[in-house]
């Protein structure tokens, strides 16, 4: 049937973490009928849905757009890439899984930049519970029957432990969980998984609709512009191969990643004024703030060798392959459940007692980015620092109006002195973590950053490490706030605080672009709860936590006992 002929309630754009949760919730919960479209194809690969399998993922054009940044000259010339899932379910379809939300002062942030005190942690939080299904904790912080599986890592690696139990000797308390209200202390991280699967947003909200004719998917179908007649979205030019196509629908969400949104707006006619005028794209609506105020995490590494065969090299090769396939078969359990990124800290430098400030990362292996080239491959672990909220920004643009092109991305790392303060705090904590018991008995020798660097407290060492964090400061891969709702007065606001785009009618935008500021920690599970409440928002529906009409009238004392 042509699609000219089809009516769609809504067009999603973009089927990710957002996207997924989007569709499957307006079909499942409000019976519509929505078009879900998607660049990327389905997410038939094995690899997804295995834990470890990302990590064969992470390189790999078919699966991931590598959004290459502009040249950062304050970062000797490097060009950090931010690579972004293209594939059915997104970046929760590729990503490490852990699962974190964040500190309540990352929400209140939110309802400071947006005058809204819906935005608040207490108000979210029953959008957490409500989707999450939780298979080790249940209480207030905690749910168990949602769709989203969040489970303890299936396979905890040597390394791994050794990480938690020196940490705890350099001071961090242990928590046994991150989420519960503290992040403070050293642990195991919780995942979006189940019984060794990744849980992906494909397979919590989308599953569940798959086979609803009021539901259609296109994969491999990219969307090129949002149409606008007057100042009303009415639908979305589409391209798949060589042909282009125009598609109409009752209202359209945008949840095509902090990346892409602002660039699919900017294409469509909503955005700074100057920047539409420099490529003759005939503008909607003035809104400066489009591209602008890009976060991301990022992160630096203190890589060392071991002494013998810890972590996970070579598992993936040879009769390793084999062993730790079959015993991922037969049991679901074994080094392919792993997602790599087991276990972490949260601490802060600065105040040991404060609000943590760095998010830590143990890998039981050698990660670095592409163009870091100066370690051989071998056993050994990398533990990354994360600076959790920068006070650095960045900005997308426009490289043409040819929406094939990708746009300039510019993240605009370590720019903030604040932040590479914070980073080289990070790398001299990881320091005294590998030299603490008992992980200090694996440890053959540190080999990024200088050793030397790392010990001394002097000017000079602080420079030598400032270098480091230069040379190899990557992405986290969890670009934020690129459209970002806020105040009626706010000029740089895209959004107002219920997520539709200003002075556009029958728009909004659900994905990570439409936050403030970037929370403390993964951004995965802030996605889908904000995407959630979203749907409610939109949807009229009655917001998780707060009374109904039918409650209210049910706590009030009955007209007899009053009179
Ligand atoms: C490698 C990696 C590791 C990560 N690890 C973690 C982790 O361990 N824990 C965690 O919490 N978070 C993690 N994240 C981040 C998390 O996955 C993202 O924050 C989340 O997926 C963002 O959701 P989103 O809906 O905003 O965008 P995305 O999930 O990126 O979805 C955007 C979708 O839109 C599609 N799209 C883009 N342009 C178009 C177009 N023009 N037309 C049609 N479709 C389009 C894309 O293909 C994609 O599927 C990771 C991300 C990556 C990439």
């Amino acid at each position: 049937m042509s699609n000219a002929k089809k009516h769609y309630d809504f067009i999603v754009i973009g089927a990710g973490a957002a996207g997924c949760l989007t569709a499957g919730r307006l079909v499942r919960d409000h019976g519509a009928r929505v078009l879900l479209v998607e660049a990327g194809a389905r997410d038939r690969n094995p690899l997804i849905h295995m834990p470890a399998g990302f990590v064969k993922l992470l390189t790999n054009r078919d699966y991931m757009t590598f959004h290459r940044s502009a040249e950062h000259a304050h970062l000797n010339g490097r060009q950090p890439s931010i690579p972004q899932g293209k594939v059915l379910g997104g970046g929760s379809s590729v990503n490490a899984m852990v699962y974190i939300r964040g500190q309540a002062r990352d929400y209140d942030d939110w309802v400071s930049l947006t005058g809204d005190e819906s935005w608040r942690y207490e108000r979210l939080l029953p959008h957490f519970v409500r989707l999450e299904g939780n298979t080790t904790f249940n209480n207030a912080a905690h749910g168990v029957s949602g769709p989203l599986k969040v489970s303890d890592g299936a396979n905890l690696s040597d390394v791994s432990r050794a990480f938690v139990l020196a940490a705890q000797q350099t001071g961090l308390p242990f928590n046994a969980d991150f989420n519960s209200g503290s992040q403070m202390g050293t642990g195991f991280y919780q995942t979006t998984t189940f019984r060794g699967r990744r849980c992906s947003g494909v397979d919590a909200f989308l599953a569940p609709v798959m086979d609803d004719s009021r539901l259609e998917i296109r994969t491999g179908t990219t969307v090129t512009r949002i149409l606008i007649e007057g100042n009303t979205a009415t639908g979305i030019e589409v391209q798949s191969g060589s042909q282009r196509e125009q598609i109409k629908g009752g209202q359209v969400i945008l949840t095509a990643g902090a990346l892409v949104t602002p660039k699919l707006l900017m294409l469509s006619g909503i955005g700074p004024q100057k920047e539409l005028a420099r490529l003759n794209i005939p503008m909607k609506v003035d809104l400066p703030g489009v591209g602008e105020n890009l976060q991301d995490h990022h992160e630096v590494p203190v890589v060392a060798f071991c002494n013998g065969r810890y972590g996970y090299f070579n598992q993936d090769r040879g009769w390793n392959q084999i062993r730790n396939g079959l015993q991922y078969l037969a049991f679901h359990n074994g080094p392919v459940a792993s997602n790599a990124v087991e276990a972490g800290a949260f601490f802060n430098p600065d105040d040991a007692s404060g609000a943590p400030s760095i998010q830590m990362f143990c890998l039981p292996t050698v990660y670095l980015d592409p163009d870091v080239t100066s370690t051989r491959a071998t056993y050994g672990f990398t533990l990354n620092s994360c600076v959790m909220r920068p006070k650095s920004r960045g900005r997308v643009s426009l490289q043409t109006a040819d929406p094939n092109a990708t746009p300039i991305v510019y993240p605009n790392y370590l720019q903030h002195p604040d932040d590479l303060r914070l980073s080289i705090a990070g790398l001299r904590r990881a320091e005294r973590i590998m030299r603490a018991g008992p992980l200090a008995d694996i440890v053959e020798r540190i080999v990024l950053p200088d050793e030397s660097a790392l010990g001394a407290e002097t000017a000079a060492s602080d420079e030598a490490l400032a270098e480091h964090c230069r040379r190899t400061v990557k992405t986290v891969y969890h670009p934020a706030g690129t459209a970002r709702m806020g105040a009626d007065h706010d000029p740089m606001a895209v959004l107002h605080n219920d997520l539709t785009v200003r002075g556009i009618q029958g728009l909004r935008v659900f994905d990570t672009s439409s936050w403030p500021t970037i929370i403390s920690g993964n951004t995965v599970a802030t996605t889908y709860a904000v995407a959630d409440r979203g749907v409610s928002l939109m949807m009229g529906e009655t917001l998780p936590g707060e009374p109904t009409q039918r409650d209210s009238v049910a706590e009030s004392p009955p007209v007899m006992q009053v009179l």
